[in-house]
């Protein structure tokens, strides 16, 4: 993949729905394949991972465009969580940032990451709860391929301490590498694998790499960067941010394209189902 890719400060991001001419250009008629991150996406961030439902309107609206377009979802959760949550057969999924994937009909498509990770993990995740339980607040999540430790519910004088537990495990785990996230740090395999070389991964076994395709990555964290980037390779791709400028004014992405919130996100969603539906026949999304 190239190291060559642009970024932009987000308000300098077009709007996806103020500025729908521009994204039918992009698109150039063809067909939406869509990736669809799921916390500060198709839910917003919430204190506890746990409570990060997806609403039923978003559910109809992902069903809808999902019955028209292509459509996985590429999590940073563990896939059967996300399967859960989203609760739509016949998707694809990948959990842990795409280091977990699975297909309709299951297992025809070989994880090229796949390999015997949870030995190292499991003494990880036993590291960090000896470190971190102490902290009130503070929240280990293990995913099949990753280990998240949350720390939006910390009081700010025990960050140091939190900190100071990451740096500590993370230095006796050379194996494993540390990725940041929306007030997470998460611990996964040192290898070069991340969510858009997931996502370049899937194109190809999916036969979507081709030209009437557009490869579209909608997400909102850091790690959703990744795809986008990715997606700058690809001819038609296009990453779409979730994010609202003024909460970061000097974040800069690689998406394309933005919207502000999650209903942005359903409503961005709903206008591309309509367009698909319609055969591609109305003027723009
Ligand atoms: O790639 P995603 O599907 O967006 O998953 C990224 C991480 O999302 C979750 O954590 C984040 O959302 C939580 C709920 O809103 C929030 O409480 C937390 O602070 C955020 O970091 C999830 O818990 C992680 O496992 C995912 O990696």
């Amino acid at each position: 993949m190239s190291d060559t890719f642009t970024h932009r400060r987000v308000a300098d991001v077009p709007h996806a729905l103020d500025d729908p001419q521009a994204l039918a250009a992009a698109l150039g008629g063809r067909t939406p394949a869509l990736f669809l991150d799921y916390d500060g996406t198709l839910t917003p961030i919430v204190p506890r991972p746990e409570d990060a439902v997806l609403s039923d309107a978003a559910r109809a609206v992902v069903r809808r465009v999902a019955a028209v377009l292509p459509v996985a979802v590429v999590s940073g959760r563990d896939r059967p969580d996300v399967e859960r949550l989203v609760a739509i057969d016949g998707l694809i999924y990948a959990g842990s940032h795409g280091f977990d994937v699975e297909v309709p009909g299951g297992g025809t498509l070989e994880n090229p990451v796949s390999g015997d990770w949870s030995q190292t993990l499991d003494a990880a995740e036993r590291a960090l709860h000896a470190g971190l339980d102490a902290i009130d607040g503070a929240q280990v999540e293990r995913k099949k391929f990753s280990i998240a430790a949350h720390y939006r519910r910390i009081a700010d004088a025990d960050y140091p301490a939190f900190r100071a537990v990451l740096d500590e495990v993370g230095g006796r785990f050379p194996d494993l590498k540390e990725k940041p996230g929306k007030k997470v740090f998460e611990l996964q395999p040192a290898i070069d694998w991340h969510k858009g070389k997931c996502v370049l991964w899937l194109l190809q076994a999916l036969d979507l790499d081709r030209p009437d395709v557009a490869p579209l990555f909608l997400g909102d964290d850091v790690t959703d960067e990744d795809a986008f980037r990715a997606l700058q390779t690809v001819d038609g791709g296009l990453g779409i941010l979730c994010a609202d400028p003024a909460e970061d004014p000097a974040r800069e992405t690689a998406a394309a394209f933005r919207v502000d919130d999650p209903d942005q996100i359903l409503t961005l969603l709903a206008r591309l189902a309509g367009l698909a539906e319609a055969g591609g026949e109305e003027d723009a999304p």
